[in-house]
């Protein structure tokens, strides 16, 4: 039986040695399942609300904790129905997405556990485990990630011809040591950013030419096609009160924005291109993806932060061609799933995603199968990153 007998809730660390929530979910015939939230640095001003990782386990100890017990951990709705009727906002400020998330998380693995099947064929069914996501692999960014680096936040490689999944994340290790060899034949020093990508001191355009020739050397060594692509994460960029986005010493205007973008994705042949503009701008966006939503992705991340309203908003009016998935945007599986499911309806790629600040919890390598995603983003090195990598190879391998 999957019936939840006790949630505990302790404070652990991230990736970057803040506090996060850890939840054990326990069921009544020993089921066990753990969940970890993720936080991220370039939040999305839509987001739900992530609360001091001890405020939220408080809050969450009080008002959710005594609804789940009794519930079935296997009935996923009911669990995270039950967390946002102790919250009782629409953006979990009550007891915060932290603890929302965890708890949701754990539940599905406990129930996992119950059945004795991998969390992605409880979550996703018994016809999943054949198809894997693409790992977009972070191998140089700045932005909110790191300072003194590029202003886009991050290029991703894309290993879009790789044959199997685990080519695919050794392809993309192979290009974040190829970025570095690149870097030291130009004499330029850098260190890591929270993500674990190169966060060297160089222009945006000279990041393009490292990264172009970091891919090129290994898509010849591999012999798969290899492309990359950006998460620009332009509402850090976009300066409300001057209308402009600011790249350091330069502006563009919201027209040149889309003209540097779209130019960008001919000149680099670019597979994927997150939040090219302002979280508020669907119209920009739907012009964007209406000049090149043919030939790439158009993915909005803080223009959707996982939230069906926005994304039906965003369909309607064409804006972009994929959305990014993070459960700790919206709080809880259910809610993510609702959110894949309507894109999914309409022709929009999904594309799971950790965030910078990361723990060992492995879910969203569950999540990607289970649903089918055609990509994930989940780093490219780095312990709280591989964890989801390697997870992913153990599934192929059937070996979870
Ligand atoms: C992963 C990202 O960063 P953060 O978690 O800081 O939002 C992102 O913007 O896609
Ligand atoms: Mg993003």
């Amino acid at each position: 039986m999957t019936r939840i007998t006790g949630v505990s809730l302790r404070r652990v660390l991230d990736s970057r040695g803040n506090a996060t929530v850890e939840a054990d979910v326990l069921t009544e015939s020993g089921g066990f399942g753990r969940g970890a939230a993720p936080s991220g640095a370039s939040t999305g001003e839509y987001e739900a609300i992530e609360l001091p990782a001890g405020e939220s386990i408080a809050a969450a100890r009080e008002h959710a904790v005594p609804r789940l017990e009794g519930l079935y951990a296997g009935d996923q709705r009911a669990v995270d129905g039950a967390l946002r009727a102790a919250d009782g906002t629409d953006d979990f400020s009550a007891i915060g997405a932290n603890s929302a998330v965890a708890i949701s998380m754990a539940a599905a693995k406990a129930a996992a556990d119950v059945l004795g099947a991998p969390l992605y064929q409880h979550l996703g069914g018994a016809f999943r485990g054949d198809n894997f996501p693409i790992p977009l692999g972070n191998v140089v960014g700045g932005g909110e990630h790191a300072k003194e680096a590029t202003h886009i936040q991050e290029f991703l490689a894309a290993p879009v011809g790789a044959p199997s999944v685990s080519e695919a994340v050794f392809a993309n290790a192979a290009v974040h040591a190829a970025v570095a060899d690149v870097l030291d034949e130009r004499g330029v020093p850098a260190a890591k950013g929270d993500e674990g990508a190169w966060a060297p001191p160089i222009s945006d355009a000279d990041a393009f030419e490292v990264v172009e020739e970091a891919v090129d050397r290994v898509e010849d060594d591999v012999g798969f096609e290899i492309r990359f692509g950006l998460d620009v994460a332009a509402a850090e960029l976009y300066d409300a009160d001057e209308g402009a986005y600011v790249y350091g010493e330069e502006t563009k205007s919201t027209d040149e924005q889309v003209e540097y973008i779209a130019g960008l994705v001919d000149e680099y042949d670019l597979a994927y291109v997150e939040d090219p503009l302002d979280e508020n701008d669907y119209e920009a966006f739907a012009e964007l993806t209406d000049r090149v939503g043919d030939r790439t992705l158009i993915c909005g991340d803080d223009l959707f932060v996982t939230n069906v309203g926005r994304l039906r908003e965003g369909i309607d009016v064409g804006a972009a061609n994929s959305i990014l998935i993070k459960p700790n945007q919206i709080g809880t599986l259910s809610d993510a799933f609702d959110a894949v499911e309507l894109a999914a309806r309409n022709g929009y790629e999904t594309v799971i995603s950790h965030r910078s600040g990361e723990t060992e919890d492995t879910t969203i390598a569950h999540l990607a199968v289970a649903t089918d995603a055609g990509f994930i983003k989940t780093g490219t090195v780095g312990g709280e990153r591989t964890a989801k990598l390697n997870e992913l190879v153990r599934i192929a391998d059937d070996a979870v």
